[in-house]
């Protein structure tokens, strides 16, 4: 079970988040959604060790992450939204860096990569470096570098960006089967569709305070509304995009000199 409890982190004294607090029990997908700006890369990266709270903590199965952060880490896999790869090393070779630094076994760490790869359809590109691949075949390597090492906390942060149709619903039926062996699952995404067909539980984050925390078919039905992106637009009152962006075409035009 994965315990956030009344998370706050202040920068310069403006707090990104609030007092956030939610769990995520193992078998279960939690779609953590917001506008841009609402702090989840913060709490993310607060989950993930890589920022310290202002206040708050982070419970893995009873026990404060930050007591032993080495051993929380050996049972997380964490899928960043932006990723630094090492691009002159092979997909292979970055999977293997992966697996070592996790102190993984060299021979079965070089097999378990290879199937990783092959199923993640990246066999004939294992060896080039990942410099040469496309923006969805490096999200690939990196969803193989997180299920790589069996981790039963799984982060995901916006893992479709880059993906086309058919890695996209693979990624998707990847979800359900996690969640079926029973990995705790943590996904953060905008694409509503995705959320609401996967997700056990929606967290809904706006100016850093959590909204709304319930299952999407519930929030629709308090709501009565269609769809889990009218709840969303309903709870974090979205401009009216249209309005915008006839405004935004109406001032491309001012000033313009047409030759
Ligand atoms: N290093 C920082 N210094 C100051 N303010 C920051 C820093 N990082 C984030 N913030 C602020 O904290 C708030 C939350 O940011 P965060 O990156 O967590 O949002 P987000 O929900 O992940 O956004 P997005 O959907 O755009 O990725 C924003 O107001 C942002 O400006």
């Amino acid at each position: 079970m994965l315990s956030i409890q009344h998370l706050t982190k202040r920068y310069r004294g403006i707090p990104a988040i609030d007092d956030v607090s939610f769990d995520v029990a193992p078998g279960e997908i939690v779609g953590y959604l917001g506008p841009n700006g609402s702090g989840k890369s913060t709490t993310v990266k607060i989950i993930t060790g890589i920022l310290e709270p202002s206040a708050g903590r982070v419970l893995f199965d009873g026990r404060d992450i930050r007591e032993d952060m080495t051993s929380f880490r050996a049972g997380l896999g964490y899928v960043p939204e932006e990723a630094h790869v090492y691009t002159h090393l092979s997909g292979l070779e970055y999977l293997q860096l992966v697996g070592r630094l996790r102190g993984m076994q060299e021979k079965p760490l070089e097999a378990k990569g290879t199937r990783l790869l092959e199923l993640l359809g990246l066999q004939s590109w294992r060896h080039s470096p990942i410099t040469a691949y496309s923006k969805g075949m490096k999200q690939r390597v990196l969803i193989a570098a997180a299920l790589l090492h069996d981790p039963r906390l799984l982060i995901f942060d916006e893992p479709l960006s880059g993906l086309d149709v058919v890695s996209a619903r693979l990624f998707k039926d990847l979800l359900v089967e996690l969640s079926a062996q029973g990995k705790t699952v943590l996904y953060i995404s905008h694409v509503l569709e995705v959320v609401e067909q996967v997700c056990d539980r929606v967290i809904v984050i706006a100016k850093g305070k959590i909204l709304a925390d319930a299952p999407p078919g519930d929030l629709t039905r308090m709501m009565h509304l269609p769809s889990l992106e009218r709840v969303f637009a309903e709870l974090v009152q979205q401009q009216d995009t249209k309005a915008v962006a006839r405004d935004l075409v109406a001032a491309m035009a001012v000033g313009a000199i047409h030759g």
